[in-house]
């Protein structure tokens, strides 16, 4: 079934598998164009490279697709859930890609029923995204994006388990959330919110609301990342001597705007206003505890706009009680919205807003469409530069890497091809060679491309970059890497991979090396994938769609009578190889063909008296 739009186009989505469920690598037609989610868009595995279809080459299509043997199924447009509110012009990006559901402020029950239909969910901080909502989803959600910095509302574990990617919006609300903190920095010194409520009930308190100066006063900024080292910039515009903490920062981007990098406990010591910065994480959670507080200088103002977890909240109350925190002004909650009758946010000497770092009309307007892009990406099958839980690899790295991807998911899944049945996987080696250094090549894709070329043949798990690893962990699979340094010029990435698969047995004996693991090796050719190496034997072969590997003695018209068996059948052969060990010795003979062979025609080959073995392998 296809949906037509108004415009009288339709998206198609074709379920890519043959009637034996065999992955397809790719089809194409005059009107609609698929490249298999298996082969071409390995990162979610969406393949959504789609071209819209006219109304009228729907029937057509439909017949062409059911003589190749492949369900047209239904209109895929991706259908994305809005659960918090989000810039218009983000919506407006979405709705022209997917069917956008708004549904703001649902419960936790409501959102695990409505996520089986979603293929993304775009939130803020406001809404949990559990297990049980991954679990729920059943697999169909594809990406949760956080519109926003803070991923600490979604349980990253369970999306990488179920191979969701998670992406962020990390830039477009840092300015705004760095303006909230020099706001709330101001206004506290200067008692603005209580003076304000004051007037507001009929007073005129001079002489109750009298501040404190910002002017030479230390502010020391926790986490110098976006926002604090915005906020460093700025407070240092107002005079004030700013120095930082942050064990991960480098020490130049600190200096470069004046700002020296110390110890927690000098930072927390010395300075008079502490402004938080750092993510919520396991090791920052209530990092500012009791203990912490004991270290503070007398009389110290505290700035929280990061998460009101790094404080341990009771602890607050107990030093705002005692003196030794003279204020505090709070953006963020360890639960929010805090309870009505919160201590912390009813102390009088706290200010607090709800949750308004990002609020600005602008952020809220760059948030959502640098959220709608990423998601959007993601959808499409393209690895997001915002990615939470996968390897983010800038734009031109992967464009670089590209080829490479394919060759290693096609050489995992020729390897794994080669393992005689029963014979468990264990480990696997890859070795790549290079010339360059080794900073400058990212493996974490070519490594999840052959974990998700093993990994899929033999199980009906399905692998992306996300959960590659993951998968690989489960199934007791030790992938290690290897790199061997070659001396030339450094202008292509790589020069090879090779994917052994030690200690296995092979169904086919002349992949195994000398070391007895089966061995294969693949280049990228003008752009191509190509098999250049089984075991001890040199071939080359495009990978593209089937490969033939047959063992013959080296002797004139053997490798005539394979090519006039295939022949026969109409199978065409799209490229050949011949590897031999020595003149008249034993020869690999490496054959990509078109077609898939019928059973009969590979029983030919079998029984031909010139092979010794063969194998066929679908790619
Ligand atoms: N209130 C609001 O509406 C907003 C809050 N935020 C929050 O602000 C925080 C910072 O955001 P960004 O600057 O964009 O993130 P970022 O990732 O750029 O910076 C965080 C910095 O904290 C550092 N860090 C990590 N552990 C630390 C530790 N134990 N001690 C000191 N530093 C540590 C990191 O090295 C990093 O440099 C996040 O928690 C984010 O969720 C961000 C935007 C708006
Ligand atoms: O980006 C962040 O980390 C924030 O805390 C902003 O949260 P919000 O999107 O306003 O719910």
């Amino acid at each position: 079934m296809a949906s037509v739009t108004a415009a009288g186009k339709a998206l198609l989505h074709l379920s890519a598998t043959t009637p034996d469920h065999h992955p397809l690598t790719s089809f194409s037609s005059p009107a609609v164009s698929f490249r298999s989610s298996r082969s071409r868009s390995p990162f979610l595995g969406l393949g959504l490279r789609l071209r819209l279809a006219t109304s009228s080459e729907i029937p057509a299509l439909h017949a062409r697709s059911a003589a190749r043997g492949l369900r047209i199924e239904a209109a895929a447009r991706p259908t994305i859930l809005v659960a918090e509110k989000l810039g218009e012009a983000g919506l407006a990006l979405l709705r022209e890609f997917a069917n956008v559901d708004c549904s703001y402020n649902l419960s936790p029950e409501d959102l695990c029923s409505k996520i089986s239909l979603c293929d993304a969910l775009i939130v803020r901080s406001g809404t949990k995204v559990t297990r049980e909502v991954f679990d729920a989803s059943k697999g169909r959600l594809k990406v949760v994006g956080r519109a926003g910095v803070g991923i600490d509302n979604v349980d990253l574990h369970a999306a990488t388990e179920s191979g969701c990617l998670v992406v962020n919006a990390p830039t477009a609300n840092t300015v705004a959330a760095a303006e909230h903190g020099i706001a709330l920095l101001a206004s506290m010194a200067r008692n603005i919110a209580q003076a304000d409520a004051s007037m507001k009930a009929g007073k005129w308190q001079r002489n109750k609301y009298v501040g404190v100066s910002l002017v030479g006063k230390t502010l020391a900024v926790m986490g110098f990342g976006k926002v604090g080292s915005e906020v460093a910039r700025r407070a240092k515009g107002l005079g004030m001597h700013v120095i930082a903490h942050d064990p991960y920062a480098p020490a130049d981007r600190a200096r470069a705007i004046g700002v020296e990098l110390v110890s927690f406990d000098e930072a927390i010591s010395t300075a008079d206003f502490i402004s938080l910065h750092m993510p919520m994480t396991t090791t920052t959670a209530k990092l500012f505890n009791d203990e912490a507080f004991a270290k503070v200088k007398k009389g110290v103002r505290i700035i929280n706009v990061a998460r009101g977890g790094v404080v341990d909240e009771d602890a607050l109350v107990r030093a705002l009680d005692n003196g030794t925190v003279a204020q505090a002004a709070l953006d963020v909650f360890t639960v929010e919205p805090p309870p009505k009758d919160s201590k912390l946010v009813m102390h009088e000497n706290v200010t607090v807003t709800p949750h308004l770092g990002a609020s600005t009309v602008e952020a809220q307007e760059g948030v959502a469409v640098e959220i709608a892009e990423a998601v959007i990406g993601a959808l499409k099958g393209e690895l997001a530069a915002t990615a939470v839980n996968a390897p983010m690899v800038p734009a031109e790295v992967l464009s670089e890497l590209a080829p490479y991807v394919i060759l290693a998911e096609k050489l995992g899944r020729l390897a794994v091809q080669l393992v005689a049945g029963g014979s468990g996987i264990k480990g696997v080696k890859v070795v790549y060679t290079s010339a360059r250094d080794p900073d400058d090549l990212d493996t974490r894709i070519l490594r999840a491309m052959i974990t998700k070329g093993i990994i899929e043949p033999i199980s009906n798990v399905f692998v992306n970059i996300v959960n590659a690893d993951y998968t690989a962990k489960q199934r007791g699979l030790r992938i290690s890497e290897e790199r061997i340094y070659l001396d030339s010029s450094p202008e292509v990435p790589l020069d090879s991979i090779q994917v052994h698969l030690t200690h296995v047995e092979s169904k086919f004996a002349s992949a195994l090396s000398d070391t007895g693991d089966i061995t294969v090796e693949g280049r990228v050719k003008d752009g191509y994938p190509h098999l250049t190496l089984v075991g001890s034997f040199s071939v080359d072969v495009s990978l593209e769609r089937y490969v033939i590997l047959c063992r013959n003695v080296d002797k004139p018209g053997n490798i005539g009578r394979v090519g006039r068996i295939l022949g026969e059948q109409n199978v065409n052969i799209s490229f050949m190889s011949v590897g031999r060990i020595a003149p008249r010795k034993q020869a690999i003979m490496a054959i990509g063909v078109d077609e898939e062979p019928d059973k009969e025609t590979l029983k030919k080959i079998g029984e031909s008296p010139a092979i010794e073995e063969f194998v066929f392998l679908k790619l």
